[in-house]
């Protein structure tokens, strides 16, 4: 039935007998769904009177093939049947599931049910379409391709009047219908939340099916909420390598505003404010959290990018000017690429290139690459850019912050451990972080924070190549490409007995180098490439005095902190604004700049700057201001001091050292 109030019997046998003499039925008294289906099923020579005998059904070897030939279907919708059959229970029904041809496959139901829809032929075998059934759920919405419900006399078969049924198709990611799941039952039983709870089922048995056939591909799941994706309401789309949309669920194509035809045919590009590079360098930046995109009609969506399970999650790749479609079908444009991801980074500062090609030639060696510099410059980019450029790029890249973890968890993070080692320890054990880069490469970020005694275990699986959990168990074989990386001067802190040796001797294959954002001469080709990635808009750029004066600045917090300046520039920017300018700045950095300027500025840089930012500049710091400097100074002081140890800075400091971390990317 298709209204919410089910039309009196008397009304519909009447409106049919009428359908049949030939004369109009009563205006309203019949859903159109339902009248275009009589007037179909008159038109296939059914009468209402009919037994339904003469109806197709499988012989016993025919339905052993049909059930061979969906057999994906079958089982991505049995869980989903026995969840609804709970919700039915006792309510004399029964959950079916039919073909693409509505020949019923399965059924799950109420003893005290099946025997009546026995007799109707409510068994798997039996064919429902239509043509052969006249109007039921099962037939009408194969007919009319969307969720239907069927009650009492809108069957047009007399003897189905006894059934109130419910019927929602379940099509594939590209639009090919695979079949109808249905809920069939007495009419007296009849509830009018039924279609919505089998509409919902059809929806999560799509997404299983299309999960499925994705999982070798990049996902965007997405949703108009935040804590909307994740639930069954959340849109997912399937994108190829360079980030066309190549499948989409039902849910996605409607918050895209996308026609199945779409698909395959349509970058992402076309329909967020995003390139898919950016994209992917945004995830990487945020794993963790969903990013709020907008779509061409400007409303917000929060969109999550997932990787197939072994692949790292993205790394910035080049911008091209637009991906051919040959790409998409041939070798993904990406794959090829990666080879040299590197080169991707490498906007034209001589001590990164040569930092970069020293790193080629021990790609894919079992030379371990230690990556100096200070923090923010990119050295866990770089890690993941050699990773991407050696054989092992199709393996999982796993980079653990040894500062950023509290002490005593590092070691069971680091080598797992065996069920019940300790007390909170998950019941199952864990594999640790070692063992999840066999294969790939692991990446030790702030090594110089590693505390000594297990600076000892590390070596050890360094010399032996395999693990043993703590709490005991059997030593694992291990087989990981290694890459370090520290802004302590850690040879230094080698010779000072701050950090072991050996280890320091094992680490250090090839030690690179990289530069500090003041000291690269590339930041007008590294801003561009930002902002693209970023906005992606190739119109943005910065305003001259504006790149001078970046040029300029001493950016303490190198490329981290410059790339979360521009974002927050862009952020600022008017729709139809493409040049970043003093007003598109946090007035703490205006000052910064202003002050760093001052010495060798005169009086007409200042009078060259807009209203708005001289008016701020003018004014005196605020106590948070203060405070914040203040802080930022006893930071550096301290790291200073203990020759960049962060754990006796945050000892002297009197904050742990995952506080000091955080504070220092502030
Ligand atoms: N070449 C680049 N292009 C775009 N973004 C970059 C580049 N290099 C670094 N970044 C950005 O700067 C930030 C810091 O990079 P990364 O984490 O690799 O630095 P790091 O040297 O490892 O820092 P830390 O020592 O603090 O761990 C990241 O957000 C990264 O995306």
């Amino acid at each position: 039935m298709a209204n919410l109030h089910p039309v009196p019997g008397p009304l519909l046998r009447e409106a049919r007998l009428r359908l049949l003499s030939g004369d109009d039925m009563p205006l309203g008294s019949v859903d159109e769904r339902v009248a275009r289906s009589w007037r179909r099923s008159l038109a296939a020579g059914l009468a209402p009177s009919q037994s339904g005998r003469h109806a197709e059904h499988l012989s016993g070897p025919e339905l052993r093939q049909s059930l061979a030939c969906n057999r994906d279907l079958i089982n991505h919708s049995q869980p989903v049947m026995e969840y609804l059959f709970e919700q039915v229970r006792h309510s004399h029904s029964m959950v079916v599931l039919a073909d693409r041809h509505g020949t019923l496959m399965h059924t799950l139901g109420d003893a005290d049910f099946l025997g009546k829809a026995e007799r109707v032929a409510l068994q798997a075998g039996a064919n429902w379409h239509e043509a052969q059934r006249g109007t039921n759920a099962i037939g009408t919405a194969l007919a009319e391709s969307c969720g239907i419900e069927i009650h009492g006399p809108e069957h047009y078969l007399e003897r189905n009047d006894f059934l109130t049924c419910a019927a929602s198709p379940i099509a594939s990611a590209s639009g090919e219908l695979l079949g109808i799941l249905d809920i069939s039952g007495d009419q007296r039983s009849h509830h009018p939340h039924t279609l919505g709870l089998v509409n919902t089922a059809a929806r999560m048995i799509e997404n299983r099916l299309f999960l499925t056939s994705c999982q070798h591909q990049t996902r965007l799941h997405l949703h108009p909420q935040a804590h909307g994706i994740g639930t069954l309401a959340e849109g997912i789309v399937a994108l190829s390598e360079d980030g066309w949309i190549m499948g989409a669920n039902r849910q996605a194509l409607k918050l895209l505003g996308l026609q199945r035809e779409d698909i395959g045919a349509t970058p992402l590009a076309r329909v967020l404010d995003t390139r898919f590079d950016a994209l992917v360098l945004r995830a990487h930046q945020q794993a963790q959290q969903p990013l709020c995109l907008h779509r061409r009609d400007g409303q917000p969506v929060f969109v999550q990018l997932h990787h197939p399970a072994g692949r790292p999650l993205g790394r910035p790749l080049s911008v091209r000017s637009g991906p051919a479609r040959t790409e998409v079908l041939g070798e993904p444009a990406v794959a090829r690429e990666a080879r040299d991801a590197l080169q991707q980074l490498d906007t034209g500062d001589s001590a990164w290139r040569a930092a970069a090609d020293k790193a080629r030639r021990v790609a894919g060696k079992p030379i371990p690459v230690l990556l100096l510099g200070e923090s923010g410059v990119g050295k866990e980019l770089f890690a993941r850019a050699l990773h991407d450029s050696s054989p092992r790029r199709h393996r999982p890249f796993v980079a653990i912050n040894c500062a950023a973890l509290p002490e005593n968890l590092i070691e069971a993070e680091l080598f797992g451990y065996s069920a019940g080692a300790f007390t909170g320890a998950r019941k199952e054990g864990r594999p640790g972080r070692l063992r999840e880069a066999d294969g790939g490469t692991l990446f030790l970020d702030e090594i110089g924070d590693m505390p000594l005694a297990l600076q000892t275990r590390l070596l050890r699986v360094l010399q032996e190549r395999q693990v043993s959990p703590l709490g005991g168990g059997e030593a694992v074989a291990v087989d990981f490409a290694l890459v370090c990386a520290t802004h302590q001067p850690l040879r230094e802190a080698a010779e000072a007995g701050r950090f072991r040796a050996d280890l320091y001797y094992r680490l250090n294959g090839l030690t690179l180098q990289l530069p500090p954002l003041r000291a690269r001469s590339d930041l007008a080709a590294l801003t561009e490439k930002l902002l693209l990635e970023l906005s992606g808009e190739p119109r943005l750029h910065l305003a001259p005095e504006l790149q001078a004066r970046f040029a300029a600045y001493d950016w303490p917090g190198n490329l981290r902190q410059y790339a979360s300046v521009l974002r927050t520039a862009i952020a600022m920017l008017d729709p139809d604004e493409h040049c970043i300018d003093w007003v598109h700045l946090g007035d703490d950095l205006r000052e910064l700049l202003q002050r760093d300027a001052a010495p060798s500025a005169g009086a007409g840089d200042s009078a060259a700057m807009p209203a708005a930012a001289t008016a701020t500049l003018g004014t005196p710091p605020s106590r948070e201001q203060k405070l914040a400097d203040i802080s930022r100074a006893a930071i550096q002081q301290a790291i200073q001091q203990h020759q960049g140890n962060l754990s006796a800075a945050a000892r002297q400091l009197g904050i742990s050292r995952q506080t000091l971390y955080r504070r220092m990317g502030q």
